[in-house]
């Protein structure tokens, strides 16, 4: 039945007795507003996800009895297991608890030549801790919440620490996590990261949010949508921002704001359709009770600012290019990719030396060296950092 059906057959419902009509939805923003109003569906109640407290009990009932006929093992410890399942449903943790029975019922199975099952081991069968610890690691991944390889892939290479500065972006994020989970005044707390063009913005923020520890992280990326007309890139924005809002405290990464808004400087051209969506997201107050940390990365600082946007951030963070030889050098130290003889050979080249190169940039530029004879491989980095970088004497 569709929404109008449904508003149809609740038209009057005042009239009949002892009907109680309960809906259930995982979409409540794609319900007609008029299926809501006073005398429809009137009385609306979120279940959100369980805490570390309610895991617990759902784990016990679902191990009951297991636990009746002896067959779980004394060393599944229940309280460790709700505290690694952050972010799983009440559906979830029962998959979790049939996928460790599972895995626990594939030992007594003999494979030669036939398949049989040996009758001995399944009497003394017990559904151990590594049972529940397989069937974490391969089998059951929650579908709302973390997904911590996600963000790994964007800090693949590490973070380096090759400036003060960049020590000094991390402890901001720092500062503003703290603020977004001890401050009551601000449930919402906004960054942006600016900088050139493979600056290291994507990774910086990433870590940023990891370190959060947030139960609800997500990345909202324009890699995630490519070729998405207008609205469904909205709606897919809109999607990440209402289910961050379920969760108690969350973070949200929006990277790349003008790819996301398909910007263009030939002309110049954007989405307006996506800005007035984001304009709006960024301002909207997560529902009480709920705290979110967004965000933004960019390398288009002034046309942000001219779309009407930087307004939306409280702090804007700048992440600098690789600048000094000396840098560059303290980059090197931390890869290790070079040869003692080869760094002191380096050391006299740059030293004293001015550039501009992002991260991302320079750590190509190792990689292709690398691949270099060993007699060229210096030679081979510095002629590359004056063609790409401007190396020059300071
Ligand atoms: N100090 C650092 N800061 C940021 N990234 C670093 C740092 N050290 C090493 N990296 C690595 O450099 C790469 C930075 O790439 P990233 O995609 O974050 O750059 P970006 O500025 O977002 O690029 P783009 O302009 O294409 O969006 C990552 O692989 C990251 O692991």
């Amino acid at each position: 039945m569709n929404d109008q059906g449904i508003i149809g057959s609740t038209n009057g419902v005042d009239q009949l007795n002892n009907i109680l009509v309960i809906g259930m939805t995982n979409r409540r923003d794609m319900i007609d507003e008029a299926l809501l109003r006073p005398g429809r569906l009137e009385v609306q109640l979120e279940i959100s996800l369980p805490d570390e407290n309610g895991r617990l009990h759902i784990l016990q009932i679902h191990t009951s009895k297991m636990r009746e006929y002896g067959k779980l093992d004394t060393d599944v410890d229940l309280k460790e297991l709700a505290a690694l399942t952050k972010n799983f449903s009440g559906a979830e943790l029962e998959g979790l608890v049939r996928a460790a029975q599972s895995s626990a019922m594939n030992r007594p199975i003999k494979a030669s030549n036939k398949v049989q099952l040996d009758s001995d081991a399944v009497e003394k069968l017990k559904i151990s801790r590594a049972d529940f610890m397989q069937a974490l690691a391969n089998d059951l991944k929650p579908a709302f919440g973390v997904s911590a390889e996600d963000f790994e892939l964007y800090i693949r290479n590490g973070i380096l620490l090759w400036s003060q500065t960049i020590q000094d972006v991390l402890e901001e994020g720092h500062l503003r996590i703290n603020q977004t989970i001890k401050s009551e005044m601000t449930p919402l707390v906004t960054i942006l990261i600016e900088g050139k063009p493979n600056s290291g913005k994507t990774a910086l923020a990433a870590k940023i949010a990891m370190e959060s520890g947030f139960p609800f992280l997500k990345f909202c990326s324009p890699q995630s949508m490519i070729s998405y007309s207008e609205t469904a890139k909205s709606e897919a924005i809109k999607k990440v921002f209402s289910d961050a809002y379920r969760s108690e405290l969350s973070c949200v990464v929006v990277d790349e704001i003008e790819s996301l808004l398909d910007y263009a400087p030939i002309g110049p051209r954007f989405s307006n359709f996506v800005l007035q969506t984001l304009k709006l997201l960024f301002k909207k107050l997560p529902p009480r009770g709920r705290k979110l940390l967004l965000i933004a990365t960019t390398s288009e600082k002034e046309v942000i600012k001219e779309m009407g946007l930087m307004q939306s951030f409280s702090k804007v963070i700048h992440v600098p290019n690789v600048s000094r030889g000396s840098e560059v050098l303290q980059v090197l130290e931390q890869l290790d990719c070079f040869s003692k003889k080869e760094y002191d050979q380096l050391s006299k080249q740059l030293d004293n030396k001015g550039l501009s190169i992002g991260i991302k940039s320079l750590l190509d530029v190792v990689e292709l060296s690398k691949q270099a004879t060993d007699v060229y491989r210096t030679a081979k980095f510095v002629s590359v950092l004056e063609e790409i970088a401007g190396l020059h004497d300071c």
